[in-house]
C-alpha cells in the first residue's frame, strides 16, 4: 500500500492556533476497510456443470449447481436410445457444461454432437468436455466421493462414521450414478470451479448432495409449456434490475407464485418443470394446501407466511463461510432465517402430525438451530459490526479483546497529550502535529507542509526520520512514536486478528451444523410454495382434484380456464370427459372465437395444474394416469428456431404421433391451415386416422378445427373412439350471439364473416367474401365483380367503338396519327 493510500484508523492532533484542526479529533473509520455492501441475497447467476454417462440403456447423471453448491444426482435410470431422458433433464437445468467420458457410446456421441451444432440454443450451448475413461473408474469414483472434504461432516466423525453417512446418502449400488458423481468432483476440481481466484488449498464448496427422481415425470416439451401460458417470459423494463432482463409475464406461473422467499419460488418452478404421476406426493402436496384452505387455520398460514419472508439465501451464506467470505450482513441474514425456522417449528408442533410436512419440520428443525442462534447472539456484536463494517465481538467474550479495546479507547485523548509535547519540541513555524496510527506501518507524526519545504531535502527535520508525504502533510518516525509502537503495538490489528479468529471459529461451528441449515431451506421451501397455491386457490376458488390410476383420461366438471377467467367478465365453465365411453378422438368445431382454443388450453392447464400437486379450477376433476400433454397449438415463436409456421406444426404434431401414448393427452389446435386447404384437410384426417387405428391405444385427443369438412365429408370413421363437440351459437339477425358452451354436434358454419366484421373489415369486402363463399359452396362459376366495370365506362367504350365505326379508312385525308392521339388515347384512359 503507497504512503497516499495509506489510511489511517485513528489519531490526534496538537495546534498551536486555535484555527488549526481541534486536537481532539475522533478516531476516524478507516475508509480502506469499508467494504462495498451488496444486497444480502445478491448472488451471481447460477452455472450447473453435468456429468453424464450412458451405457446399456441406463443413464447416469449429476450435476453441481452454483447456486446451493450443492451436488445433484439421479439414481441410475433407463433411458431409451435417443436419450428423452438426458434432454429432458438438459431443457429442465440448462447445464454450463456436459462432461463425460472420451470414451462413448456412439449413441451418446451423436446426441451430444448435435447438442453442440444447435448454434440458437438458448439461453446458451453448453461447454462439452471429454475426459479420460479412467476419471470415471469405479472404484476411482468411490475413493473420491469417500475421501471428499465435505463442511456438512462434523470434524468429529471417524473415517467409518463417514462413510456410513454417505453410503445413506449415496446409492453406491448405482454403478453408472457413481461414475458421473467421480468425473463430476474430478472435472470441479481441475477447473476449480467458484474458487478459480481462491488459495489453491481451497476446495470447491460442496454443501450437500440431494436425489432428484424423474421416474414419475410427465412429459411436457417446451412449446406446450409456451403454449399453455404456464411460464411467460417478457423483457423487464428496466434490464438492470433483473439478471437476464426478463420477468414473468401473465401466465399459470405468474398467477400461483406468492412465494414469499426466493427458494421457494425456485421450488415452485421445479414442480412446475416436473409434472409427477407420484400419487403420493401430489397427495401430500394436496393435503397441505387443504389444511390452510380451512377457514379456522387461515392465522396460521398468514403466520407462518410472515416468518417464511426471512428464510433467506443460506447456501450463499454457507459458501462464503466456507471461503471465509463472510459479510457482516451475513451474520444478521442468518441469525433472523434460523431465528425464523426456530418460529416455523413452533407453530408446526402445534399442527395435525398427520401432516408430512409439519411433522417433518417440528422434527427435523434440531436444537441445531438454538444452539447456532444462541451462539451467534451471544457473540456477534451487530451494531458494532455494522458501524465498522467488519465481524465484531461484544463484550465479554474474550477478556484479552475487552482490555485491549479499553486501551483502544483511552488512546485518542493519549495521543493528543503525546501531539502536544512533540509540538513543543518542533520548529516554532510548525502550527501543528498530529499523531497518527496506520495499521501494520504503526505512530508516526503527521506535519503539515510548510511553503518553505519545497525540495525532497526541505522535508528533512532533525531527530525525525522522514516517511512519507501524503496529502500536504510530511509524516515522520520520532524517537517518541518508536516508544508508542513498542508500548501499544498494533494494538488495532491484533483486535481484529483475535475477532477473526473468532469468527473463523464461529463459522466453523454453523458449518459443522450445514445439514440442519440445508433442510430448513428444503422444508420452508416446500412450505412457502405449498401456502402460495393455498393463497391462489383460496382467491380463485380451485378444488381439489382425485387421482384415479384406473381412469382413462381425465374427467372435470365446470373447468375454468385459470387465465381467461381472470381477464374475462363472465367465464363460462365447461365439462370435460374422456376415454371410456366418451371416445378418444374429440373434434371440437364452431365458428370463429366461438372459444374452441381457451377450451382445448383449459384442459391441457387443469390437467397439468393437477399433475403439480396445485388445486384446480373446475368443480371437480379426476385425473387418470397421463404421462404427457402434448400440443399443437400456434405460438408466435417461429422466427428464433427459423422454420416456418407449417415446418413447426408439423414438427410438434410428428413428436406426438411419434410419442403419444394412450395414457397422453394430446391438443390440436387448427392443425393444417398453414397449407392449402385440401392438403391441410388430408394431412389432418391421416393424422387422426392414424391414431384411431390404434384402438384402445389411441391417445386423449383434443381437436379443434375449422375444416367443417373433416366430418361433413365424413373423412374420420365413425365409431365410439371420435366424438363431435361444437361451441353453443346462436344468431340474433346479422348478429352471431356467443355462449361458450360446449355441447355436442358439429357447427354448421364458420360464420367467419360474423368475425370480419367484428374486427372491422369494411363492409364491401365481407358482402363480396360472402358472395363467394356461396358460390363455390353452391358450385356456381365465380364472377368478376360487377361494380368494376361502371356504367360510365361502359359509355365511353361504346362512344370510342362508334369513333372506329365511323372511320373511313378509303379517304386520303385521313391521318391515323392524329386520329390516334386526339380521340383514342384520351378515351383509353376513362376506359382502363
Ligand atoms: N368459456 C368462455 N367464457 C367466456 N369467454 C370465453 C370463453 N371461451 C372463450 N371466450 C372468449 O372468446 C374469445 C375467443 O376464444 P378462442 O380463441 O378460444 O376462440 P376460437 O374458437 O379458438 O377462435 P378461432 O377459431 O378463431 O381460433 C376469448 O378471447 C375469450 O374472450
Amino acid at each position: 500500500m503507497g504512503p497516499s493510500q495509506a489510511m489511517t484508523s485513528l489519531g490526534a492532533t496538537a495546534a498551536r492556533t486555535p484555527q488549526g484542526p481541534g486536537p481532539w479529533a475522533a478516531p476516524v473509520p478507516d475508509p480502506g476497510e469499508v467494504e462495498e455492501e451488496e444486497e444480502d441475497d445478491a448472488e451471481e447467476p447460477a452455472e450447473i456443470h453435468l456429468c453424464v454417462l450412458w451405457h446399456s440403456g441406463c443413464l447416469g447423471i449429476a450435476y453441481y449447481d452454483t447456486s446451493d453448491s450443492t451436488i445433484h444426482f439421479m439414481p441410475d435410470a433407463p433411458d431409451n436410445e435417443s436419450l428423452r431422458l438426458l434432454q429432458r433433464v438438459l431443457d429442465e437445468i440448462s447445464p454450463r457444461s456436459i462432461v463425460t467420458s472420451a470414451k462413448q457410446d456412439e449413441n451418446m456421441t451423436q446426441f451430444l454432437g448435435k447438442l453442440a451444432s444447435q448454434e440458437h440454443r438458448e439461453p446458451k450451448r453448453p461447454e462439452i468436455i471429454f475426459l479420460p475413461n479412467v476419471d470415471f473408474g469405479l472404484e476411482i469414483s468411490k475413493q473420491r466421493l469417500l475421501s471428499g472434504n465435505y463442511s456438512f461432516i462434523p470434524d468429529s466423525m471417524t473415517t467409518t462414521e463417514k462413510i456410513l453417512f454417505l453410503s445413506s446418502i449415496i446409492p453406491f449400488d448405482c454403478l453408472l450414478t457413481v461414475r458421473a458423481l467421480g468425473g463430476l468432483l474430478k472435472f470441479l476440481g481441475q477447473r476449480r470451479i467458484t474458487v478459480e481466484l481462491e488459495d489453491y488449498n481451497v476446495s470447491v464448496p460442496i454443501l450437500g448432495f440431494k436425489k432428484f427422481v424423474l421416474a414419475h415425470l410427465v412429459s411436457i416439451d417446451q412449446d406446450t409449456y409456451s403454449v399453455l401460458q404456464i411460464f411467460k417470459n417478457e423483457p423487464h423494463p428496466s434490464v438492470y434490475k433483473v439478471a437476464n432482463g426478463l420477468k414473468e409475464g401473465l401466465s399459470l406461473f405468474g398467477i400461483l407464485n406468492r412465494c414469499r422467499c426466493k427458494w421457494g419460488e425456485k421450488l415452485l418452478r421445479l414442480w412446475f418443470t416436473r409434472p409427477t404421476q407420484d400419487l403420493q406426493e401430489l397427495n401430500s402436496r394436496l393435503d397441505v394446501i387443504q389444511f390452510f384452505l380451512l377457514p379456522q387455520n387461515l392465522d396460521m398460514a398468514q403466520t407462518l407466511h410472515r416468518l417464511l419472508r426471512h428464510i433467506r439465501n443460506v447456501p450463499l451464506i454457507l459458501r462464503r463461510m466456507e471461503l471465509s467470505h463472510t459479510k457482516v450482513s451475513d451474520w444478521q441474514v442468518l441469525y433472523k432465517t434460523v431465528y425464523s425456522a426456530l418460529g416455523l417449528r413452533d407453530a408446526c408442533r402445534s399442527l395435525p402430525q398427520s401432516i408430512q410436512l409439519f411433522k417433518d419440520i417440528a422434527q427435523e428443525f434440531s436444537d441445531d438451530l438454538h444452539h447456532i442462534t444462541s451462539l451467534i447472539g451471544k457473540v456477534v456484536d451487530f451494531e458494532g459490526s455494522l458501524n465498522a463494517n467488519r465481524f465484531t465481538v461484544l463484550p465479554n467474550i474474550d477478556p484479552e479483546i475487552d482490555e485491549k479495546k479499553r486501551r483502544l479507547m483511552g488512546l485518542p485523548s493519549f495521543l493528543t497529550e503525546v501531539a502536544w509535547k512533540e509540538l513543543e519540541n518542533l520548529d516554532s513555524r510548525i502550527p501543528s502535529c498530529s499523531v497518527i496510527y496506520i495499521p501494520l506501518i504503526g505512530f508516526l507524526l503527521s506535519i503539515p507542509r510548510l511553503p518553505s519545504m519545497v525540495e525532497a531535502s526541505d522535508f528533512e527535520i532533525e531527530g525525525l526520520d522522514f516517511m512519507f508525504l501524503s496529502e500536504e502533510k510530511l509524516h515522520y518516525r520520532s524517537a517518541r512514536t518508536k516508544e508508542l509502537d513498542a508500548l501499544l503495538g498494533d494494538l488495532h490489528c491484533d483486535i481484529r486478528d483475535q475477532e477473526t479468529l473468532l469468527m473463523y471459529q464461529l463459522q466453523c461451528q454453523v458449518l459443522a451444523r450445514a445439514a440442519v441449515l440445508t433442510r430448513v431451506l428444503d422444508l420452508a421451501s416446500r412450505l412457502d410454495v405449498l401456502l402460495a397455491l393455498a393463497s391462489a386457490a383460496r382467491e380463485y376458488g380451485y378444488s381439489r382434484p382425485r387421482y384415479n390410476p384406473q381412469l382413462l383420461g381425465v374427467r372435470i366438471q365446470n373447468g375454468r380456464h385459470p387465465l381467461m377467467e381472470l381477464c374475462a367478465r363472465t367465464f363460462v365453465p365447461n365439462p370435460t370427459e374422456c376415454g371410456g365411453d366418451k371416445g378418444r378422438v374429440k373434434v371440437i368445431t364452431g365458428p370463429n372465437s366461438s372459444g374452441k382454443s381457451i377450451y382445448l388450453k383449459q384442459v391441457g392447464l387443469i390437467t397439468f395444474m393437477a399433475l403439480v400437486g396445485s388445486f384446480v379450477p373446475a368443480e371437480e376433476a379426476e385425473i387418470g394416469a397421463v404421462d404427457a400433454i402434448f400440443t399443437r397449438i400456434h405460438s408466435c415463436e417461429s422466427i428464433s428456431l427459423g422454420l416456418s409456421t407449417f415446418m413447426m406444426d408439423l414438427n410438434q404434431v410428428a413428436k406426438a404421433v411419434n410419442n403419444a401414448t394412450q395414457q397422453s393427452l394430446v391438443l390440436i389446435d387448427e392443425f393444417g391451415k398453414g397449407t392449402n386447404t385440401v392438403d391441410g384437410l388430408a394431412l389432418l384426417a391421416a393424422v387422426l386416422r392414424h391414431w384411431l387405428a390404434l384402438g384402445p391405444m389411441c391417445p386423449h385427443i383434443f381437436v379443434a378445427t375449422n375444416f367443417l369438412s373433416l366430418i361433413q365429408l365424413r373423412l374420420l370413421p365413425q365409431g365410439p373412439l371420435v366424438q363431435c363437440l361444437t361451441m353453443e351459437t346462436c344468431e340474433d339477425g346479422n348478429d352471431l350471439v356467443f355462449f361458450y358452451k360446449l355441447c355436442e354436434g358439429v357447427a354448421n358454419a364458420s360464420h367467419a364473416s360474423h368475425t370480419a366484421a367484428q374486427a372491422r373489415l369494411p363492409d364491401r369486402l365481407i358482402a363480396r367474401g360472402k358472395e363467394v363463399s356461396d358460390l363455390i359452396c353452391s358450385g356456381k362459376p365465380i364472377m368478376p365483380v360487377k361494380e368494376l366495370l361502371k356504367e360510365k365506362q361502359m359509355e365511353n367504350c361504346q362512344t370510342l367503338v362508334e369513333k372506329f365505326l365511323k372511320l373511313d379508312l378509303e379517304d386520303a385525308s385521313l391521318d391515323l396519327d392524329i386520329f390516334m392521339s386526339r380521340e383514342v388515347l384520351p378515351a383509353a384512359t376513362t376506359i382502363l
